[in-house]
Formats: structure tokens, sequence, C-alpha cells
């Protein structure tokens, strides 16, 4: 995963989609380091009186959103908005997420919302998308799976905890295999081959879901108005 990004360029992005939040909405909540930021502007302004509630898209983003004293809801509850989000990587509008093993919560929550903003830095910026694509299984189907991803051209490595012996576990406690295709020349394509593999719970191709792109810089933030 792209890891690169300043620190101000993430914060840049972040507090720019914190903007569009508006009283009385319902805000989808990403997760990573450059959504974290937005958590927190938006925390901030909760604290100075908007009205608002979150739907986190992971363990740690409630609990970040929490801290923050932004009021949670449950997605059955709620329909969302706006949608705040990072990306591991940005191509023509696509994206490649779950570099935080979150991106099945994710995509629930961005793509039921109204709008869906991402926030990255430019070192998420890509021609092509050629990141390794995380794909969340279920644990049984671990070696079908593999195999099955090697048939459409990839190759499969099972994602390890840094802390901890043994591999990473989502928090629907499956397992995620990072799957490398090289430069993918047709994402949609490939996001559908992926979703019919039996033992896939989600892949993290993100294919025409975002409405605007925040780019921060360490100088200020591009916004890119996408067509659906
Ligand atoms: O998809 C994600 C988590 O599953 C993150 O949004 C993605 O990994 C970007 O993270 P960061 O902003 O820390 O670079």
């Amino acid at each position: 995963m792209k890891q690169g990004g300043s620190d101000a360029a993430k914060q840049a992005a972040g507090e720019s989609a914190a903007e569009a939040v508006e009283d009385g909405m319902v805000v989808g909540l990403g997760t990573g380091s450059t959504a974290a930021h937005a958590i927190r502007a938006i925390g901030r302004a909760v604290d100075a009186g908007l009205d608002v509630v979150g739907v986190p898209t992971s363990f740690q983003s409630r609990q970040l959103a929490r801290d923050c004293g932004i009021p949670l809801a449950d997605l059955d509850d709620v329909s969302v908005d706006l949608a705040i989000d990072g990306a591991d990587e940005v191509a023509d509008g696509d994206l490649i997420k779950g570099g935080g093993a979150a991106h099945a919560r994710e995509k629930i929550v961005d793509a039921n919302a109204d709008r869906f903003l991402v926030v990255a830095d430019p070192t998420k910026e890509a021609e092509r998308l050629s990141v390794p694509v995380p794909v969340e299984i279920l644990p049984m189907a671990r070696s079908t799976v593999a195999t099955a991803v090697e048939d459409v051209g990839g190759n499969p490595v099972l994602r390890r905890a840094e802390r901890k012996d043994g591999p990473v576990v989502t928090d629907n406690g499956n397992l995620v295999l990072d799957c490398d295709f090289g430069s993918i020349d047709d994402p949609a394509t490939l996001a559908s081959d992926l979703a019919a593999l039996p033992g896939v719970v989600e892949h993290g191709l993100f294919v025409d879901t975002a409405d605007e792109i925040h780019l921060g810089t360490a100088d200020g933030v591009t916004v890119r108005t996408l067509s659906k």
C-alpha cells in the first residue's frame, strides 16, 4: 500500500471534505489516517454546535468518532447523506481501498451515500490502478479463492499481522488476500470477476463510486468533481 503522503497533505484533504458536512446530515465516516482528519474536524464542528450523526466504517473509525463526541447510528436506521473516505490509489476516479482491511464496510457505507467524497494526498494518484487489490474472504475459502485469483491473472498473498503471529483478521472475522494484478486495464471487469468468486466477501476495487476527490497538499487542496 502507498503510505508516503505527508500528514499535512492528509489533513488538508480531510478538513476540506469535512467542510461539506451540513447541519442535520448523516455522515459516513471512513477509515485510515486521512479520513481520521475529517472525523476530527467533524468532531470539532460538533463541539461548536453542528448537529450530525455518523455511520462508522470500522472499529477504528467508530472509536475515533466516539472520542470526538460524534453521535453514531447503525446503517439500518438511517440514510447516509455524505460519506468521506480515504483510498490507497486513485486513477481516473476509480479507487483501490482496503489498506486498513475495512473495505467491505467502507463499500457498503460509501456506496449507499448520496455523495461520496474521497480524501487523498498526491502519492495516491496514478495513471492506472496497480497496487494489490485487497480481497476479504471467508477463512474456509482461503486456498480456493487464492487459486481462483491466480486463474484470473492475480498473485494473491495472505495479509499477515504486523504485531502478532498469523493473519490479519478483519472486523468481520475474515481474512484478506492482497492480490497483485499489475497495471489494471479494465477495473470494472476485474471487479465483477472478483465479486463472482465463491468465498469472496468483498474486494477493494471501487469502480465509478466517487463523486469528488479532495486531493490535499501542504499548500492547499484541489477538488475534482467526477461525472458518474
Ligand atoms: O481503505 C482504507 C482502509 O481500509 C483507507 O481509506 C486507505 O487504506 C487509505 O488510508 P490512509 O488515508 O491511511 O492512507
